[in-house]
């Protein structure tokens, strides 16, 4: 693919000592939402951790831009053009919307564009975050990210505890956002609303790219969807009858885990 704005080729990222994702090459280029689907545990964290420069990857190369950015630190990076929205959301409670929005800018940013994209906040703008409901603390968490003007915005779960008609609104600010320059790197356990937004998608199993190809392919296919988070067929026939759109389309509460765990796979794996 050409015309990237960033690029990985055969990243490899540990924890400590453990190797979580292997291999991992991908693109994400402008005026797309670009996914990462994938399992429980399947590394999508820590791929992102490690474009952000959170953890280091151990192997391979990121490109921003055509800049080599892998031996950035975090700072570096977000100057270089990467937001990144993070899974835990949080705001400043006791400071006001505004406030929190512009909290790392100096005083400064593009205000418009966020208010713009989130007229909820504006009407909110003098409210102090903590009084926000979830929804609107994410979209202050979100337009935080925005409010720099990245070239790519990395975006972790932010449906974590909510309603999906809310996560509904947030996917279409997302859509929203390539209309304004800004590709998007986003990982969604709501895959089937991510799917209705998103261009290109990513599957990773075991710190693995099982699939890469266009959102179309994998729309309404949930039980190929199932297939490559989890990497069996049904064994049997009532296997097979069984619904599959729940580890894929329905996440349960924050903090419990929505599909079997699909944790690292040790290096000499048997795969
Ligand atoms: N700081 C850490 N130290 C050691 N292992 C970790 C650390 N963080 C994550 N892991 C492990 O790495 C594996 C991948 O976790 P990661 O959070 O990247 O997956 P994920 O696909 O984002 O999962 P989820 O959808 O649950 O957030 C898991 O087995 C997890 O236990």
């Amino acid at each position: 693919m050409s015309g990237e704005i960033l690029r990985l080729r055969d990243v490899s990222i540990s924890r400590g000592e453990v190797p979580i994702v292997h291999d991992v090459s991908l693109d994400v280029v402008p005026g797309a939402v670009t996914l990462i689907l994938g399992a429980n545990g399947a590394g999508k964290t820590t791929l992102m951790d490690g474009i952000a420069g959170l953890v280091r990857n151990t192997s391979g190369t990121i490109h921003l831009d055509g800049v080599a950015i892998e031996r950035f630190p975090t700072y570096r990076r977000a100057q270089a053009g990467l937001g990144y929205v993070e899974q835990s959301r949080t705001v400043f409670r006791t400071l006001t919307v505004e406030q929190n929005l512009l909290v790392s800018q100096a005083g400064k940013g593009d205000l418009d564009m966020v208010y713009r994209l989130f007229p909820e906040l504006e009407k909110r703008r003098n409210l102090q975050a903590g009084h926000l409901s979830g929804g609107e603390q994410q979209m202050v968490v979100l337009g935080r990210a925005l409010i720099s003007d990245p070239k790519v915005v990395l975006i972790d779960e932010m449906s974590l505890g909510l309603a999906p008609v809310i996560v509904s609104r947030l996917m279409k600010a997302v859509g929203d956002l390539v209309g304004l320059g800004i590709a998007v790197l986003l990982i969604e356990q709501f895959a089937h609303l991510a799917l209705e937004v998103g261009t290109n998608a990513y599957v990773l199993r075991k710190g693995r790219v099982v699939f890469s190809g266009p959102c179309e392919e994998l729309r309404g296919a949930d039980q190929r969807l199932h297939e490559l988070y989890f990497g069996a067929a049904p064994a049997t026939a009532a296997d097979a009858a069984a619904p599959v759109a729940q580890p894929v389309a329905q996440p349960v509460a924050a903090g419990t885990p929505a599909v079997p765990s699909d944790g690292p796979e040790p290096e000499g794996g048997t795969r």
